[in-house]
């Protein structure tokens, strides 16, 4: 059985090359962890005092504004960062999927990098030989596969890496907004997949400001707030924490209906 559990974690960054002055002016802004100056070296506070408890089934919608701590709690949650007080334990494999360009060799050829960037998420070789073709047939990419990565567009790109990301069996999958960042026609069609492998996923935690697509992967969420959680429950109810508003609200009929949610829900639990 997955889980991840944290127990009162934080994580600090001590900048060595910060300049006192600009620092002065950043610790008035609204965005980011807290800066702390008491040291000779500035620190600052990603994330403060976490305790979390994440389990097989869980879809977690990662919300929060600019420099909140999301990216920085799916590291600690993927076991990137240990946590600099407290602790944290991560049972199962994780596949983080962040950037959708780690791993991949823009000298080497389209099937070559399916292969490299699959292993990097955690696959066998064995298990990759076995999707490449469904893989390359999603992308559309044709006898670009031949070709080195670096004759490919950004699009290309994200097309080919969107194909083995939603082809892997993950245990654990922590994805960041960044995913979502392809052109409409491909993500509609990216979307099926993407479910799927949620689907096939133990445990999901996904970090993205779309209500929609929140609304569309995840049943509960997590808002974070200066490096803190500031609320953990229902997707709904966080996210009308959060934003102020019933996401549901301004959603059409059709919306809803696609989501999966039919008018009983809506007028049955505060959707007047
Ligand atoms: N490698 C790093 N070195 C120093 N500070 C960092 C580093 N990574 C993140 N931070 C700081 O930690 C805080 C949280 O950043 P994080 O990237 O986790 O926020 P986020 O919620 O993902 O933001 P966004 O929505 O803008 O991507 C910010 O104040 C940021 O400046």
């Amino acid at each position: 059985m997955v889980s991840i559990d944290v127990w009162n974690a934080s994580v600090d960054f001590p900048i060595f090359d910060a300049k006192s002055r600009s620092l002065k002016k950043l610790a008035l802004g609204k965005v980011g962890g807290k800066i702390g100056s008491e040291g000779r070296v500035p620190i600052i506070e990603a994330l403060h005092d976490i305790t979390l408890s994440l389990k097989d089934g869980d879809r977690v919608g990662l919300v929060g504004h600019n420099g909140a701590g999301k990216s920085t709690l799916l590291r600690l949650l993927a076991g990137i960062y240990e946590p600099t007080r407290g602790h944290s334990r991560i049972v199962g494999k994780v596949a983080p999927v962040f950037d959708l360009g780690v791993g991949m060799d823009p000298e080497i050829s389209g099937y070559e990098n399916i292969m490299i960037r699959g292993l990097f998420l955690g696959m066998t070789r064995k298990q990759m030989e076995a999707r490449v073709n469904d893989i390359a047939e999603f992308t559309e990419l044709g006898d670009y596969l031949q070709m080195p990565l670096r004759t490919y567009s950004t699009g290309m790109r994200v097309r080919l890496a969107l194909g083995v990301v939603t082809s892997i069996d993950p245990e654990i999958l922590l994805l960041d907004e960044g995913i979502g960042a392809v052109d409409a026609a491909f993500m509609a069609k990216a979307r099926d997949r993407l479910k799927d492998l949620v689907k096939r996923s133990g445990l999901l935690v996904f970090a993205n400001h779309s209500d929609e697509t929140l609304l569309d992967f995840c049943d509960s969420a997590i808002w974070m707030d200066e490096g803190r959680v500031k609320m953990h429950g229902g997707l709904r109810e966080v996210l009308t924490e959060y934003k102020g508003h019933d996401p549901f609200e301004r959603m059409s009929a059709e919306q809803l209906a696609r989501l999966g949610y039919t008018s009983p829900v809506l007028s049955g639990n505060g959707g007047e």
